[in-house]
């Protein structure tokens, strides 16, 4: 099964020797909220839910923790410090993470760390001391540490930020005039070789990218979309975004902000905070859950007001509940951040009015002005979910996911109406199965980085919910994809190839005609997402690459009067791909945008050219900067 520890609950039900019973009780409710609480009763009463949040934390005493930390700073004194952090970690292990002798540990093992040029984790722990209890007459030091770590992992930009710090709490520091004079010196020394790496670094640098811009303008309904395209419906698909004017390769036709977007796992260093998501290098951890993590203060103080300071009592007890972790702690971001917004009354009334009225499938989450806008609660709420098909278990266990959730929330002194507490579960079921199907499966355009032997391979780095986005329905052959930095949360949508006005635009889901066939790509449109694909490649069962016609022939000229030009541009492309390199595939767009619409007016598909240069034209497209080997990331900072 897809979700981890699946049959958490239902184990416990069957050896209760009530599952049977339950699933058909439950099957016969038919409005979210009473689903809600008889799952929520249910686990009541078979006391499946924990007492308290109290976690059996046993700190030693103060002074065992001192003594650890002390023992520490003699093998440093004594260069021993390897086993200085041995000390150091000891001390952590036995002390509370309130204390300032923890805070202090921190930044002595940092300087240990620093010592044995492990700069990574001494730029960690440093920035850890400083969100911890950290004296702020000392932070003059950590900041030097971490300017010191920075410049040598390369971070330049940043040692300089660190040391105009560092040099302006000196003021308050108490330290005579001559020690303060030197250490002053020192400083200013090392922000110079990073000033002179940076003025060299500029002078390499390239021309920025001009800011992408939707063609035609914003469209007045929905303006995350081209004004050239409007919604449409079809039978087979739902709905679906049209052309109403001919779009050509490399236009811009999405950009799109997440509703919500949170880091896909522990291992990848990205910033928690919905707005931000950058990349980064040791974040700055929550100090009280440590459990989430931000570039830097201001991103932690905006996640707060977000409502991390609600999740974070709990941000433990969510990891360890069943399904898949990140959803579930996105799903309480989520409503935590739109309670915080409307307050519990009005987000209770706009679920509730959601979830009795009937909804119209064109406009699903249009606002009543008519907008559609991938910042409304509404839109996002309202995307497509599929609802009526997730299949009974899969609802079940979601509903006892959001008992769980909710009830961790109230354990940690939220204070919620029982009058309430229907909806909001219902609402968290909602949230989690259109996360499920718009986040979780539908992560194509996720944010995402590559390998660093094999730029074409990427991995998915965060959990994403485009709500314009997701209006594109899938094709095996898609028209438009992905474009720009791949690690970008905001996600700009080109046309890859010419779009004639009334076609619909689509990107891929996952699966495209080249590399598989049918069957296999019908069986994962099935499988992931419960719909037959009615696209072009699939209705007409065109082959797979190794059956692409590669040759002009009468039977694939579609306008004869064109065959000699045609012929004589395909000779001229086969060779401009064997003198031209991937990496500058870019300097060549016009000429590719100008050879696919030649072919796509004259030639059937597919053909083996039209297919190479559609290829070309999304290598160009998408710039990898951020690389992954063996593990690590390593960013490019330009
Ligand atoms: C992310 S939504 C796309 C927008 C959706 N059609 C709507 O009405 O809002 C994904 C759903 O669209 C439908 N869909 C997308 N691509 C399709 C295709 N190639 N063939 C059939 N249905 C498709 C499926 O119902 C799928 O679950």
């Amino acid at each position: 099964m897809e979700y981890d520890n699946f049959l958490h609950y239902s184990s416990r039900l069957l050896m209760a020797d009530v599952l049977g019973d339950v699933y058909v009780a439950f099957s016969k409710l038919n409005s979210p909220n009473s689903r809600f609480t008889f799952t929520r009763d249910l686990l009541r009463k078979h006391k499946m839910l924990v007492k308290t949040l109290d976690v059996d934390m046993k700190y030693d005493h103060p002074i065992v923790s001192e003594s650890l930390r002390q023992r520490g700073n003699e093998l440093f004194k004594a260069k021993q410090y390897k086993k200085a952090v041995h000390a150091y970690t000891k001390c952590l292990a036995v002390s509370d993470s309130n204390t300032e002798c923890y805070a202090l540990a921190l930044a002595n093992r940092s300087a240990a760390y620093f010592h044995m040029s492990e700069y990574e984790l001494s730029l960690k722990d440093a920035r850890w001391a400083m969100v911890s209890n950290y004296p702020s007459r000392l932070e003059y030091k950590l900041y030097e540490r971490v300017g010191n770590a920075e410049r040598m992992l390369g971070f330049v930009e940043l040692a300089m930020q660190d040391y105009a710090v560092c040099l302006s709490r000196l003021d308050e520091v108490d330290m005579s005039a001559g020690e303060k004079l030197k250490f002053r010196a020192t400083v200013k020394k090392a922000a110079a070789e990073c000033k002179k790496v940076l003025t060299g670094h500029k002078r390499t640098k390239k021309i920025p990218r001009a800011d992408e811009q939707l063609v035609g303008g914003k469209n007045k309904n929905i303006p995350a979309l081209s004004a050239f395209v409007e919604l449409g419906m079809s039978k087979n698909m739902g709905r679906g975004v049209y052309a109403t004017r001919d779009i050509n390769p490399g236009d811009v036709v999405a950009i799109d902000e997440p509703y919500i977007c949170g880091p896909i796992s522990d291992n990848i260093e990205i910033c928690h905070y919905n707005g931000c998501m950058k990349m980064g290098f040791a974040l700055f951890p929550c100090p009280k859950c440590l459990l989430v993590s931000y570039c830097n203060k201001d991103c932690m103080n905006k996640a707060n007001k977000d409502g991390h300071y609600l999740e974070c009592p709990i941000m433990y007890f969510i990891k360890l509940t069943p399904g898949i972790t990140r959803m579930n702690e996105l799903a309480m971001k989520w409503f935590l951040k739109d309670y915080l917004k409307m307050g519990l009354k009005k987000y209770c009334s706009i679920v509730n009015n959601f979830s009795i009225s009937k909804i119209d499938p064109q406009t699903r989450g249009f606002d009543e002005t008519g907008k559609y806008k991938s910042d409304t609660f509404l839109t996002a709420y309202s995307l497509d979910s599929s609802e009526n098909n997730v299949s009974i278990d899969i609802l079940f266990f979601f509903n006892c996911i959001a008992v769980d959730m909710l009830h961790y929330l109230i354990l940690s002194g939220f204070k919620i109406p029982e009058c309430y507490i229907s909806s909001v579960g219902a609402s968290l079921v909602r949230i989690l199965i259109v996360l499920d199907l718009n986040c979780r499966k539908l992560n194509i355009n996720a944010p995402s980085i590559s390998f660093e032997e094999k730029s074409q391979v990427t991995v998915v780095v965060a959990l994403t919910l485009y709500p314009t986005i997701s209006l594109f329905n899938h094709s095996c052959d898609p028209n438009i994809k992905r474009s720009g930095e791949l690690s970008d949360r905001i996600r700009v949508m080109k046309a890859v190839q010419p779009i004639p006005k009334g076609t619909q635009l689509c990107c891929s889901y996952g699966v495209i005609f080249r590399g598989f066939v049918k069957e296999s790509r019908q069986d994962v449109c099935k499988t992931l997402f419960d719909f037959k694909c009615y696209c072009e490649p699939c209705i007409k069962n065109w082959p797979i690459c190794h059956y692409i016609p590669n040759r002009l022939s009468t039977l694939n000229i579609l306008n004869p009067s064109m065959a000699d030009i045609v012929s004589s541009e395909c000779k001229k492309f086969v060779e401009f791909t064997k003198l031209v390199k991937s990496e500058d595939y870019s300097e060549h767009l016009n000429y590719l945008y100008s050879f696919i619409k030649l072919l796509f007016a004259n030639v059937k598909r597919p053909f083996e050219l039209y297919e190479n240069c559609l290829e070309m034209i999304t290598t160009a497209h998408t710039i990898n900067s951020n690389k992954m080997y063996f593990g690590e990331t390593f960013i490019n900072m330009d």
